[in-house]
């Protein structure tokens, strides 16, 4: 029954308007509070040193000042605190205001006589007395019977128990400008037709939240607390990411004593999905988690000593360089690294370097070596081999720095700290002066002494140009981590010991042979970041990150087991969430299998659990139907009820005239209304051209590894670019037989046609690709 129709419509129209009235005079009086406590901090700003005394006189007072500048200080920061929390309860109420709820169950607990009407929105409402809640947030203990349970018996658990009864009344409403849009009473699943009405409309270039349809199996996600590993594997568009997000917020209020967004961090694939993903908690008036890249966080650790690759660098050269010679020797060497194998060979080489091997780089300065490698050699396994080797370069490093405060003592009589001196302005004969002034202490007449003048310009100009030295030895870089790493490729032979009974590839030789070529030329090829700085923190001593508590791993399917092992090494205090779907892994190491096994293992059953989406709500039924025929068979993916256009597969003679159908297909596209349109190609340099060939028709804009922001309208794209977001249509750039033959190009091309909410066309040169060519005929249109 809909809308209008219904018998209750008016009364709930009524009440929606009483709670629309409240929420406005809440509004009103958290707005006076709020212009209160800004008032309280600008004046507390401005009079801070007001009520501070500051007296430094003697320790005593001291003391005093210290103690009084912190008490205002506390002061300062708690009406900031309460600002901060005012203005995120407005935000909710404002939202609240234009749509208090969406749901609504009547339970009725074993035993009592009467039902309760529970109303659920975004945020919670309690009544002016205090004692009623208006509206329950969808996070509260109660508000999870509205995602699990159909009319009937049904129980949820709180801190004190577990409370059974019976749902009398499942309702849900679509209430925008404090109108009711729309009322259904539901049954089994959360409202089809609600569901049917938000899937249908068009693409945005934000993630919205899916508070109000949140699926069952979506909601067990979202509020699992028992498991230390939580992995969800689903089809694409099944909403892992959304439950994802969600399941931040619902983190975030649970556990609201004690986290906040900074104790979450989501590794997203790509920098524009961060973008794509950044609205979703805040239209939940929650903050958002930090957000990175596995790249940002390699380049971020391991700086710009590197030219280093991205994986998309390599994706791109595994799609395209077939024909180089090194080509399957890469292959074989990109997966090899990936492996849990090769982390046992780095494992065993670690712990050799303890008793030879590191390499050290001399210390240089001004083209002449202070200190030689092999100096530095012997210094450092001279100490006691129990040690640690992060414990060993600490020692290290002082016995360095002690050599460099001697070498300075010795530099300050050279002929070249003279001609400085000659050269020095004003400024820093007052600096010089000032030194020495502060070291004497305050007697006049040292400075009268030329020698001791000239004695103190040497130190500063010396010490001036030991600085950066002195940094560079403290931060370790007298360790030659490429060296060192490259050296684990130097000896064939030896690898085989650090193997052991896993063994090394075939190819192991070319393997070496081909990483060590790039390391020469100051290369880090993409299956090395990983590997060069799990040796970098075993070395220098890991730099563990113990506040993060919940880590989200979204696309993990494109993680190697390598890359796991090593996050969870850094992460050792977390929980982690990791989403994935086989069926897109596009990424040379994750080709061969289900890898979710080992990472489960890694854990221990106990500690784990898998939970599987099989409904795709992105996609139409056709769309799902189509392109669920492309994939080898043995999943079950059910599409959501949702009915559009046969996707279409066209034929072209040739590149032009396959153009310029896209051109006019886009065009009708445009004229039908669609928000987000993209043209999908396979790699950057394909999307480049046909960016090229359409830029003079179309107003196209080309998304590369670069773009951060996902803007609406009409992209050309590399298909891996476009992990993870959604499109209204999408037009796939010459799905041929030459483009998407290979075996190892099918969850690309999978990828690409599942990122389309309602139209899939797709174009063609040459023979169609087979992974359409075995679908079933009647789910598509050839043309
Ligand atoms: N319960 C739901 N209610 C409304 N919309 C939903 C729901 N679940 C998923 N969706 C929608 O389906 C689309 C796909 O969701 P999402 O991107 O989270 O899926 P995914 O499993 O991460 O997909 P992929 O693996 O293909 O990237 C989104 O538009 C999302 O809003």
């Amino acid at each position: 029954m809909n809308s209008n129709e219904h018998p209750q419509w008016q009364e709930e129209q009524q009440r929606v308007r009483h709670v629309a009235a409240e929420i406005r005079e809440r509004i009103g009086s958290l707005q006076e509070q709020l212009g209160a406590i800004r008032s309280d901090i600008v004046t507390l700003r401005t009079h801070f040193w007001d009520d501070v005394t500051v007296n430094f006189e003697d320790a005593a007072e001291a003391a005093e000042t210290y103690a009084s500048m912190k008490q205002q200080a506390e002061v300062l920061s708690e009406r900031e605190r309460s600002h901060k929390h005012a203005r995120a309860q407005l935000l909710v109420l404002e939202r609240l205001k234009d749509s208090p709820y969406f749901g609504r169950i009547d339970f009725r607990e074993d035993g009592e006589s009467a039902a309760e009407r529970i109303y659920i929105g975004i945020g919670s409402l309690l009544e002016k007395s205090g004692e009623t809640f208006l509206i329950y947030d969808w996070r509260a203990p109660v508000s999870g019977m509205y995602y699990d349970y159909a009319p009937g018996p049904a129980q949820y658990d709180t801190p004190m128990g577990r409370i059974s009864g019976t749902m009398e009344l499942k309702r849900q409403y679509m209430i925008r400008g404090g109108e009711i849009r729309s009322l259904f009473d539901t049954g089994i699943t959360i409202g089809d037709e609600l569901l049917q009405q938000v899937l249908g409309k068009q693409s945005d270039t934000q993630m919205k939240s899916i508070v109000a349809t949140i699926q069952k199996e979506q909601n067990s996600v979202i509020r699992d607390t028992s498991s230390k590993l939580l992995v969800v594997q689903g089809a694409a568009g099944s909403g892992k990411t959304s439950a994802a997000l969600q399941r931040v917020a619902y983190l975030l209020y649970r556990y609201r004593e004690t986290l906040s967004a900074e104790h979450i961090l989501l590794f997203s694939p790509n920098p524009m999905f961060n973008s794509y993903v950044s609205t979703v908690l805040p239209e939940l008036g929650e903050e958002n988690m930090e957000q990175t890249t596995f790249q940002e966080y390699i380049e971020f650790r391991l700086g710009d000593a590197f030219d280093i690759e991205d994986p998309f660098r390599q994706l791109d050269d595994a799609l395209t360089m077939m024909d180089t010679a090194d080509y399957d020797v890469r292959m074989e060497s990109i997966k090899f690294k990936a492996s849990l194998s090769f982390l046992q060979v780095m494992e065993r080489y670690v712990n050799g370097l303890k008793e030879e091997g590191l390499v050290f780089k001399p210390v240089m300065f001004q083209n002449r070596e202070l200190i030689g490698a092999e100096a530095m050699r012997q210094q450092f396994y001279a100490y006691d081999p129990s040690w640690s080797i992060p414990n060993r370069l600490r020692q290290l490093v002082e016995w360095l720095q002690q050599q460099l405060k001697q070498f300075a003592r010795a530099e300050k009589r050279k002929p070249w700290v003279e001609d400085e001196i000659e050269l020095l302005d004003q400024d820093a004969y007052m600096e010089a002066y000032e030194a020495l002034r502060r070291k004497k202490r305050f007697t006049e007449e040292s400075f009268d002494d030329f020698e001791q003048e000239k004695a103190a310009l040497a130190a500063m100009v010396v010490n001036e140009h030991f600085k950066p030295l002195r940094s560079w030895v403290k931060r370790l870089k007298f360790v030659d981590l490429p060296a060192t790493y490259a050296a684990l490729f130097a000896s064939p032979r030896k690898a085989l010991d650090w193997a052991g009974e896993a063994g090394l590839p075939g190819c192991w030789p070319a393997v070496c042979a081909l990483t060590l070529d790039r390391l020469k030329r100051g290369e880090l090829a993409n299956e090395d970041t990983t590997p060069l700085l799990y040796l970098k923190d075993r070395i220098e001593g890991a730099h563990r990150n113990l506040k993060v508590r919940h880590v989200f791993i979204d696309e993990a399917q494109d993680y190697s087991p390598f890359q796991f092992a090593y996050l969870m090494q850094m992460f050792p205090s977390s929980r982690w969430t990791v989403l994935g779907d086989w069926n897109q892994a596009i990424h040379v190491q994750a080709a061969d299998r289900d890898r979710f096994g080992d990472l489960i293992a890694l854990f221990g059953e106990e500690q784990s659990k898998r939970i599987v989406f099989t409904k795709s709500y992105r996609s139409t039924r056709q769309i799902v139907e189509f392109t669920r025929g492309m994939l080898d068979g043995g999943q079950v993916i059910e599409p959501f009820n949702r009915d559009g256009l046969l996707p279409t597969v066209t034929y072209a003679p040739d590149l032009g005239a396959m153009r310029e159908q896209i051109v006019r297909q886009l065009e009708t596209l445009l004229e039908e209304g669609h928000r987000t349109l993209a043209v999908i190609c396979k790699t950057a340099a394909e999307s480049q051209d046909t960016y090229a060939a359409l830029k003079e028709r179309l107003p196209v804009r080309l998304i590369s590894t670069e773009t951060v922001t996902f803007e609406p309208g009409l992209l050309v794209i590399p298909a891996y670019l476009a992990k993870g977001v959604e499109f209204d249509a999408v037009i796939l750039h010459n799905a041929s037989e030459e483009r998407y033959g290979r075996e190892s190009e099918r969850r690309l091309f999978y990828t690409a046609c599942t990122r389309a909410m309602h139209e899939l066309h797709l174009f063609h040169t040459g023979k169609v690709s087979p992974f359409v060519a075995q679908t079933p005929p009647e789910t598509y249109i050839k043309r």
